[in-house]
Formats: structure tokens, C-alpha cells, sequence
């Protein structure tokens, strides 16, 4: 397991934002559109801030979520919200967004035309993920109701997904999707989540989930 240990959060947000970027300027090189699925949660915003004045061609990156949960947009858990409000600003503002989340729809009944939508970008060219200390990643919890048809090989590309520890439903990459981008890249900070992700390692996907997609990924590090 490659980790890149930053001397602490506030570098590695620019040394993670260095590595996308580095990396988005290469996939534009060889593909005329870029997919790149980010994650939600607490630890991205600070990353976000720093990529989005990356100088790249924006205007060819199609960015959507690694998952969602299945509220409005201007709900407080919405991770379209903090894709809006930290990632496509400044010059990042021109990249398009894919969205999940559809109002009057359930996950489960916006599930299926979502998945074509995101297959047309498949294999993703960039694959960022966070991770809880549960080991959950994207929406990919142990225990779910949904999981083993998000783990399955042939499984959509999104999954409706539904965890007892959540409020809220969720929607989710499946691990194929996840796992078959070109490049793919984990940020957990804190010693908890290290400790968490070396526990995972050699676990099965239903009991660590992220054990299921973080192979040849890069590992992003810092107390
Ligand atoms: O719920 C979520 O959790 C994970 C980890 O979030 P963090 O707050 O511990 O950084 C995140 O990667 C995922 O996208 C999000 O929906």
C-alpha cells in the first residue's frame, strides 16, 4: 500500500490538489473529455478550494460525486452543495456537473437512467475517495441494505443504498465503477482512519468496503 504522508492538513491540501491536478492535466492530454468523481464529506472542502484555481482545460471535465445523498441541494447534507460552493469556482466554474440527485424521484426509481448517464463516461479517468472510520467509502457502507449489489461485479454504475447509521437514503458508484477508474486516489486524515484503512486491508468488501476499490490507488495521508 503507496501512502504520501504530508506533515499536516493544511499541506496536504495543496500537495493533494497538486497530485489531481497533476493528474487531470495528463488524462486531458491523451482523452479530449476527463471524467473525475469526488467525494462529500468533511475532509475534501480545503482540497477543493486549492484545485479549483488549478490551470487546466475545465471546460473538458465532467465532474460528479463519488455518492450522494438523496436531498435537495440546498439541504445541509448535500455533497452537490459543497462541489458548488469549494470546487467549481474560479476557473474550475467551467468544468460541467453531473448531477444525482432528481427532485420527485426516489433513488431507487432515478437509479437505472442515472447509471447510463455516468456508464457514458466510463472507464473514469479520476477517482478521488474519502473514507469513514467505519471504512465505509462513497456511499458503500458494511451492513447496507444495497451493498452486495453495489460490490457485484456486473452491478450499475450507481446504486440506490441505504444504511441504518445515515439519515438519509443514498445513492452511490458501485465498486466496479469505482474500481475501474484509471486513476484513483484515497484522502484520510487522522490517525483513526489509517489505523481503519491498514485494518480493512485483507478484510472482505462486505465487512471493509473500501478494501474492495482502493487497489492501485494512491493514499493521501496526514495526522
Ligand atoms: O458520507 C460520506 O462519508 C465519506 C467520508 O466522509 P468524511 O466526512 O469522513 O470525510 C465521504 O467520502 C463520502 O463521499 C460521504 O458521502
Amino acid at each position: 500500500m503507496q501512502i504520501i504522508e504530508y506533515i499536516d492538513r493544511d499541506i496536504a491540501a495543496i500537495g493533494v490538489a497538486d497530485a489531481l491536478a497533476s493528474g487531470l492535466k495528463n488524462a486531458l492530454l491523451i482523452q479530449d473529455k476527463v471524467s473525475l468523481a469526488v467525494p462529500g464529506g468533511t475532509t475534501p472542502g480545503p482540497i477543493f478550494d486549492v484545485l479549483c484555481a488549478a490551470d487546466l482545460d475545465w471546460d473538458r471535465v465532467t465532474i460528479m460525486l463519488t455518492d450522494e445523498r438523496w436531498v435537495p441541494e440546498d439541504h445541509e447534507r448535500s455533497n452537490t452543495a459543497l462541489v458548488k460552493s469549494r470546487l467549481m469556482q474560479g476557473p474550475a466554474a467551467k468544468a460541467q456537473f453531473l448531477p444525482f440527485y432528481r427532485a420527485g424521484e426516489t433513488a431507487h426509481e432515478a437509479a437505472p437512467v442515472l447509471s447510463e448517464t455516468v456508464r457514458a463516461q466510463m472507464p473514469l479517468s479520476m477517482v478521488v475517495l474519502g473514507m469513514g472510520n467505519d471504512m465505509h467509502t462513497a456511499s458503500l457502507f458494511p451492513g447496507a441494505k444495497g451493498l452486495s449489489q453495489a460490490l457485484h461485479p456486473d452491478a450499475p454504475a450507481l446504486c440506490p443504498i441505504e444504511a441504518s447509521s445515515q439519515p438519509d437514503v443514498r445513492i452511490t458508484l458501485s465498486a466496479a465503477a469505482l474500481k475501474g477508474a484509471m486513476d484513483k486516489h484515497l484522502i484520510i486524515f487522522g490517525q483513526d482512519k489509517r489505523a481503519a484503512l491498514e485494518d480493512a486491508m485483507g478484510r472482505p468488501p462486505e465487512e471493509a468496503p473500501i478494501a474492495g476499490v482502493i487497489q492501485g490507488g494512491t493514499i493521501h495521508w496526514a495526522a
